[in-house]
């Protein structure tokens, strides 16, 4: 349906991911990893408020510490999609940043996906996730997941994505106070890079191991020491290349009763894992108020 650009503005979630298992298969030619993951989002993340400006400007009010905005992915995203779509029109937009930078739980990827969707709608360009997707790679491996927005199976460099149905516990996240860099840890000569590819769908249980645990632990004595305490009441693993440590716990409770026992030395937060991110559901909400599609 046609209508003018809103000039209200439109603010949507940016959900956190995990990595619920990671498998190194190989590494290509251009030094990409060949991966086996699976993705499921978390009900726990950002929020990105939109106004559309006629003037072409792209403007992020929003300081990241140590983060340009010419590096940052939401502006990033933003500038590609006006290029690539030849829109005139601009955009303002201010972030509420809770999800921590270098965490493994793909802040800056979620940022950049809520951004391409939401100016897709505001800006009326009408693209198909297909083709945000595809744009939203070239900005990061994670990106299309976050775009789809449906728990899923990956492979390729985690561009390959086949939707998946796990389980939907709670869980509890420990953030270690390091940032670790996932080129750093892709680079690691001791990275395992020989797994075999897992062939069964769905993944059998017992595969549920993260392949850079091994190298992040050894690095970073700060996570090694979140997995030995969360494992002492739960699996405790690894999301994507760190810095975050995960358990799932039956309910909300248990899951908040250890965060409180660890919490002296560790932070964290407590938060369902969920099979469609809270970003789509948030947008069928609002197609249904409004009439209008937004995703
Ligand atoms: C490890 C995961 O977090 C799993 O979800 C992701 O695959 C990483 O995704 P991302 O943060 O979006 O990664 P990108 O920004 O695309 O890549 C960062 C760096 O990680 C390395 N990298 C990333 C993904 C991949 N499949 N192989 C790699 O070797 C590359 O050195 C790259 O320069
Ligand atoms: N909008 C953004 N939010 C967070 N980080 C950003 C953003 N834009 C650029 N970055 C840069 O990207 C780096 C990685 O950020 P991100 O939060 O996505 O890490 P991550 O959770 O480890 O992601 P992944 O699991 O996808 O590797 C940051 O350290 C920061 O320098």
């Amino acid at each position: 349906m046609q209508h003018t650009p809103s000039k209200n503005p439109l603010t949507l979630p940016s959900p956190a991911k995990l990595n619920l298992m990671l498998h190194i298969l190989g590494r290509r030619e251009d030094g990409y990893h060949e991966l086996q993951t699976l993705f499921q989002f978390l009900d726990y993340g950002d929020e990105i408020t939109f106004a559309v400006r006629e003037d072409g400007v792209i403007c992020l009010h929003t300081e990241f510490p140590g983060v340009p905005h010419e590096q940052n992915l939401i502006v990033k995203a933003a500038r590609q999609l006006q290029q690539q779509s030849g829109c005139p029109l601009g955009i303002d937009i201010r972030i509420k940043k809770i999800l921590p930078m270098g965490g493994g739980i793909g802040g800056g990827s979620s940022n950049a996906a809520t951004t391409l969707l939401a100016l897709n709608h505001l800006w009326q360009l009408n693209w198909s996730d297909d083709q945000l997707a595809a744009l939203g790679l070239q900005l990061g491996a994670d990106v299309p997941v976050f775009v789809r927005g449906h728990a899923a199976f990956a492979e390729g460099v985690g561009e390959i994505l086949t939707p998946a149905e796990p389980e939907e516990p709670w869980y509890l996240v420990l953030v270690p106070q390091v940032s670790v860099s996932t080129a750093e840890i892709f680079s690691d000569p001791l990275l395992t890079r020989d797994s075999l590819p897992i062939k069964v769908r769905p993944v059998p249980k017992g595969n549920s191991r993260n392949d850079c645990e091994a190298v992040v632990k050894e690095r970073y004595p700060e996570v090694r020491n979140a997995l030995n305490l969360l494992g002492k009441y739960t699996e405790a693993k690894l999301t994507g290349t760190g810095s975050c440590i995960f358990g799932a716990f039956p309910n909300e409770a248990d899951a908040d009763k250890v965060l409180h026992l660890l919490t002296d030395t560790l932070t964290g937060f407590v938060a369902k894992g969920s099979n469609v991110s809270m970003l789509h559901r948030k947008l069928q909400e609002l197609s249904k108020e409004t009439g209008t599609r937004y995703s």
